[in-house]
């Protein structure tokens, strides 16, 4: 047991509005406060003061059907938290626990261990959902000392119920590491995303232990988005799997060329991309550079609002945003389709034409509800299309007042 476990100690209330703060000397202490309905966070010792501002490790071990989770934070902020995210909410279990079935880790050639499905796996269906194990406000990251902030860690992975910090401490390190303590650091180093939790305007690193596994390609077959509603990130098909295919996700923007993005893996990840966007034919991977080329000049010409409909080879059209379509296709990034879809019904409204303009704005709906989910500006500007396209904001606004539809 390491000395953050043996400071959990005497059992009392803590003075934070809204939460209640269980220090417990045994399990069986905090057992008794759970029974009697007491919420259950449990905060590990020392805190660490930077400041004004003190940083602690909170742990509720029944959140997620008792997978339970830790949030290094200020007790104000777990306060404001608790009484919403962390709240139990019904279902959460069930998220976090379906289409378990439908993949299994193993060891994939060059990459270490990945996810392999089992079954087949359809577009759009979402294959996890998972909470995290262990949450690091970024304050503390940015307050706190590197040390100190790695000792709140390893207080909170610690704390974890063992099968939740069993699963954190199997993650990949990348590289051997002499200690336990060591490892934990390293484990986070390598394997937490980015989380912010909504109009609590907070922001947070966090380790989700299942969705670590998975290993990164330049085309993937899923992509992943984080719930702040459910504190799980998600994780979905956006095409057919076949049982017996790795399931993968990108770690990086797709929109660089085969050499931008072996450079990005390397500086950031450490390792040499092998997956088949970057192992192919070098004649392929040169149509496909070509390619992203030639998506990013479109980009550039299609971003411009203030360009009109011309006869101007840079002219922004409805043609280009077709042939941008075109290419996410061939360069298989479907699940960024409702990028491009969006770009061909702002066009088509630009020019005036309404039945391909709404036949657009569906598509992008749709595939950005499923792939980046619910609540983007970008998805409601396509919803405000489709109720009012003549009052629409780019309704006619690549048409000059003297040119016609
Ligand atoms: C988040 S972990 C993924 C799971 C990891 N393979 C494991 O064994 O736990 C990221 C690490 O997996 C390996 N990896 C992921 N995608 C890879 C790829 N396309 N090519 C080579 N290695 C990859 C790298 O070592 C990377 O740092």
């Amino acid at each position: 047991m390491s000395a953050a476990q043996t400071d959990i100690l005497s059992f009392k209330e803590s003075d934070m509005p809204g939460v209640r703060v269980y220090f417990h000397s045994s399990g069986q202490r905090n057992q008794e406060c759970r029974a009697a309905g007491a919420p259950s966070w449990v905060r590990s010792k020392p805190c660490i003061s930077a400041g004004k501002t003190e940083y602690c490790a909170f742990t509720k071990p029944s959140f997620s059907s008792s997978e339970g989770v830790s949030v290094v934070t200020t007790p104000e902020r777990l306060s404001k938290l608790a009484k919403g995210i962390f709240s139990d909410k019904p279902g959460q279990a069930q998220l976090s626990h379906n289409s378990a079935d439908s993949y299994e880790d193993a060891e994939i050639p060059g990459k270490g261990i990945g996810l392999i499905a089992t079954k087949p796996i359809r577009t759009g269906q979402r294959i996890m959902a998972r909470t995290p194990a262990v949450m690091l406000d970024r304050g503390a990251l940015d307050t706190l000392s590197e040390d100190e902030s790695v000792e709140l860690l390893i207080q909170g992975v610690e704390a974890l119920p063992s099968v939740h910090r069993d699963r954190y401490l199997n993650l990949t390190t990348h590289m051997s590491v002499p200690s336990r303590e060591m490892r934990i650091s390293q484990i986070f180093a390598v394997n937490s995303f980015r989380t912010g939790v909504g109009d609590q305007g907070a922001d947070f690193h966090s380790v989700f232990t299942e969705i670590s596994r998975l290993n990164h390609d330049c085309r993937p077959n899923c992509v992943y988005y984080f719930d702040p509603e459910t504190l799980s990130n998600k994780v979905y098909a956006v095409r057919d799997i076949m049982p017996g295919e790795e399931i993968t996700v990108s770690y990086i923007d797709g929109f660089q060329t085969a050499a931008g993005r072996q450079a990005r893996l390397h500086e950031h990840w450490g390792f040499e991309c092998g997956c088949p966007a970057c192992t192919a034919e070098p004649f392929l991977v040169s149509e496909s550079d070509s390619r992203i080329e030639q998506i990013l000049q479109l980009w550039s010409e299609l971003d411009d609002y203030s360009a009109k409909a011309s006869t101007s080879v840079k002219a922004p059209s409805p043609e280009k945003a077709e042939l941008l379509i075109e290419l996410y296709r061939l360069e298989r990034l479907e699940g960024r389709m409702q990028e491009a879809y969006y770009r061909a019904a702002v066009e088509y409204l630009g020019v005036g034409k309404i039945v391909p303009a709404m036949r657009y704005a569906r598509l992008c709906i749709d595939s950005g509800l499923k792939f980046k989910g619910p609540g983007k500006v970008f998805i409601a500007s396509m919803e405000d299309l489709l109720k009012n396209p003549t009052g629409h904001k780019y309704w006619r606004f690549r048409l000059s007042e003297s040119t016609d539809a």
